[in-house]
């Protein structure tokens, strides 16, 4: 090849990577436009909004500022937490489009990964200000509350290489290392043995430290208790109020080494993430002791102000606002100073209190643990899901009669003739969405599947782990609100593996779970919303669950920074403070724990309802209900429309239907329950609870609800299939999988 015709091919490649840039460059400015309201503008300006160059990129700020600042002097470097833009001033036009020329469409390395950069002049730059969100009420952070000589002393006072013979409990905790002193606080019972104290007192040289304390009013009387908890990076503690019964009021908490981020959650779902710098002391009092719970989310990173001194990535001359950077962590050690309390606590919070009221949702007699094996887990669902819904099923499907829009979308956008199967079909709502598709619905529940088949629907009993469907035989499949009650990763995972098992190549699945984050884009969930509201179309507060809420979005608070998007690591179960036990969630709450029972109070009265509505007669539901779901329109059918059982109708001629497993519970549905209920169900004793004050019965259903990106990360481990899309939809994290082709 001759050299012109060789510079002419090199000319062409270049002009069609230059356009690629563009066009991408040109997407990137539309979905700013879009979703960000940022309008870029056609001329050069000082100013560049970098498209992928934000925190929410996984981009720091000292690599952007590196790649930025050998274009020119800079002005401002703006990084929105969670954002994946930035925005940059340099001091002269002609640095700004220097920057333009060589930084767009190239490659930035951040860490193990690389992010491409578009960068597009803006002709003002959106500097919204930090909410100040103020401190949850009661609680204090003092800064440099000790020197650092003070906190080498305190430090070198730990010996973690001594056992002490007469604590039961003392160990290193599956996710951090702690050591108890003056009392021995169990992870077993919550509590501490106020006759039993240890040998160990608390060290002297802690005294010091105590007394300035109470010298400047922190608090009033000496403690006796101290709790010393070392988090290497990545590790955390699950959210928690320390007992109230325990401890008195004031809980002071001294953080030594690294800084990390403590969050803060209210029950209304309000979460405030505070840094918590070296040597600085955190006192908790009143509602932020009582009320809010306290924890560490385990995470590699945080997000912390830049213009914190203590930050090693400090750079001051690019102003203090939105001025977040990624800061690793490191090993933090924490004193936890408290005073035991001798009388029950007569706090102003009756209803986080243990020495008064019960709560709100009575427990079961003996609450089960988290299973520590297939076995285990295999019988605490057949207890606390299969059970639950078979017990539930009447009431359960008056309730669940809306369906999502964007399970509709996914469903209507299905070929014609496609062959459809919805895993945890529960009462087959979806089953008739799209008419054109040929659907058929699974459930472990009988009592769901007759439901199911009542409509016209076709319906089996099945496991979700072991569909009795040949490989490779669906166009799609869809998991609603199945997959958070399997109780171990390796049987979620499994679950995942059985709806790609019966994919065939290029195959999509639609996978709901409940999010453990409850808040999203500054909005509280309907789910949390509705807690103190009776409305005609939710159930109550105290009531049952819609599954229908959103991402947590901690608020920055004056001392605080939210965190990063580290890659999804498990929360430290609560079990590590809870010991073993899975707690009852209180309906309406945020969750403070991933792995939980979910109260179901049972609703009396169907039989009477539906002879007044006199619908109580078997009906082929299907052909009405394609009418009024086809298309996109998701529209309701009414509750009390439901045909009553009379019969018990085969469920699932021609399929295999003594298998276990996979419940239904429905996402969002957020319609009262209509009080339709059968009657004639049996239960387990020990999920069923009647008190004389509330007749109703209150079933409990396992739950794991997902943290961000941990659905990702499980459908990750499934080889040959992708994650075509994830979201968060009505409090639920939600994947779209697409099975490889060459499987
Ligand atoms: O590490 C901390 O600062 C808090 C420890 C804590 O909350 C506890 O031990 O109860
Ligand atoms: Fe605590
Ligand atoms: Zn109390």
């Amino acid at each position: 090849m001759d050299a012109s015709v060789k510079n002419n091919v090199i000319a062409v490649r270049r002009s069609k990577e230059d356009k690629k840039v563009l066009r991408k460059q040109l997407k990137a400015s539309h979905t700013l436009l879009k979703h960000e309201g940022i309008s870029t503008a056609p001329q050069p300006t000082k100013s560049l909004v970098v498209a992928n160059g934000g925190l929410g990129n996984g981009v720091s700020r000292e690599e952007l500022s590196a790649a930025l600042n050998e274009m020119g002097e800079l002005e401002t470097l703006i990084m929105h937490p969670h954002k994946p833009y930035a925005f940059v001033t340099y001091r002269s036009e002609e640095s700004a489009w220097k920057a333009h020329i060589h930084l767009n469409g190239k490659k930035l390395q951040c860490g193990e990964n690389s992010v491409t950069l578009y960068l597009s002049y803006v002709d003002s730059v959106t500097c919204e200000k930090e909410e100040s969100v103020p401190l949850p009420e009661g609680l204090v952070l003092v800064e440099n509350f000790v020197s650092l000589e003070e906190e080498a002393l305190l430090l070198a006072a730990i010996d973690w290489l001594s056992t002490n013979e007469d604590v039961t409990a003392q160990k290193a905790l599956k996710h951090r290392r702690v050591k108890h002193y003056g009392f021995e606080f169990r992870y077993d019972n919550n509590n501490v043995d106020k006759d039993k104290p240890l040998a160990a007192g608390i060290p002297q040289e802690c005294l010091p430290v105590l007394e300035q304390c109470v010298k400047n009013k922190h608090i009033d009387i000496m403690p006796d208790q101290l709790t010393v908890n070392q988090y290497e990076s990545g590790q955390g503690i699950p959210p928690h109020v320390d007992t109230h019964s325990a401890f008195e009021d004031t809980i002071l908490s001294l953080s030594l080494g690294a800084k990390t981020v403590m969050e803060f959650r209210h029950p209304d779902g309000r979460v405030v993430a505070v840094v918590l710098p070296g040597r600085s002391l955190l006192v908790m009092k009143g509602e932020s002791r009582y009320l809010w719970t306290h924890g560490i989310t385990p995470r590699k990173f945080d997000m912390v102000p830049v213009c914190d001194p203590q930050s090693p990535a400090h750079t001051p001359d690019l102003g203090t606002r939105s001025n977040l950077t990624l800061y690793k962590r490191g090993t933090r050690t924490s004193f936890t100073f408290r005073k035991i309390r001798h009388e029950p606590c007569r706090c102003a919070f009756p209803s986080a209190c243990d020495s008064q009221v019960a709560p709100s949702a009575p427990s079961p007699p003996s609450p089960p643990s988290l299973p520590c094996c297939h076995a285990d887990a295999a019988l605490l669902e057949e207890e606390y899901v299969h059970r639950v819904y078979d017990a539930i099923a009447s009431h359960f499907s008056g309730t669940r009669h809306s369906p999502w829009p964007r399970v509709c979308h996914f469903l209507s956008s299905l070929p014609p003739g496609s062959v459809l199967a919805d895993v945890g079909c529960g009462n087959g709502k979806y089953l008739g969405v799209n008419p054109e598709v040929i659907a058929v619905g699974c459930d472990r529940s009988i009592a769901l599947v007759q439901i199911c088949a009542q409509r016209g629907f076709q319906a089996f009993v099945s496991d979700a782990l072991s569909v009795p469907l040949r490989t490779a035989s669906c166009d799609a499949c869809i998991s609603i609100a199945v997959i958070h009650h399997f109780s171990t990763q390796e049987r979620r995972l499994a679950a995942v593996k059985e709806l790609v098992r019966l994919l065939k190549p290029g195959g999509r699945a639609l996978i709901y779970v409940w999010a453990f984050e409850q808040e999203y884009n500054q909005q509280r969930s309907k789910y949390l919303k509705d807690q103190n509201k009776v409305h005609p179309e939710y159930p109550s507060a105290t009531e049952n669950t819609p599954e229908g809420s959103q991402e947590p979005h901690e608020k920055l608070s004056i001392h605080s920074s939210r965190h990063s998007e580290d890659n999804y690591r498990p929360v430290e179960n609560i079990q590590d403070v809870t010991d073993g036990k899975l707690s009852v969630h209180t309906n309406r709450t945020a969750f403070n724990t991933q792995d939980l029972l979910v109260p179901w109070h049972l609703k009396e009265g169907k039989k009477r309802v539906e002879e007044k509505s006199g619908e109580g007669g078997k009906k082929d539901k299907r052909k009405e209900m394609s009418k009024k779901t086809s298309g996109n329109t998701c529209s309701a059918y009414s509750s009390s429309s439901i045909a009553k059982l009379d019969g018990n109708p085969d469920p699932s001629p021609g399929f295999d239907s003594n298998m276990s497993s996979g419940s239904h519970l429905d996402t969002s549905d957020v319609s009262k329950p209509s009080p339709s209920c059968d009657t004639s169900q049996t239960s387990s004793s020990t999920l069923k609870l009647e008190s004389e004050s509330s007749p109703a019965p209150v079933y409990h259903r396992y739950y794991h609800v997902f943290q961000q990106g941990e659905l990702e990360q499980l459908c990750g481990q499934e080889a040959g299939v992708n994650v075509q899309s994830s979201y968060h939809d009505q409090g639920n994290w939600c994947v779209i999988l697409e099975k490889d082709m060459g499987r």
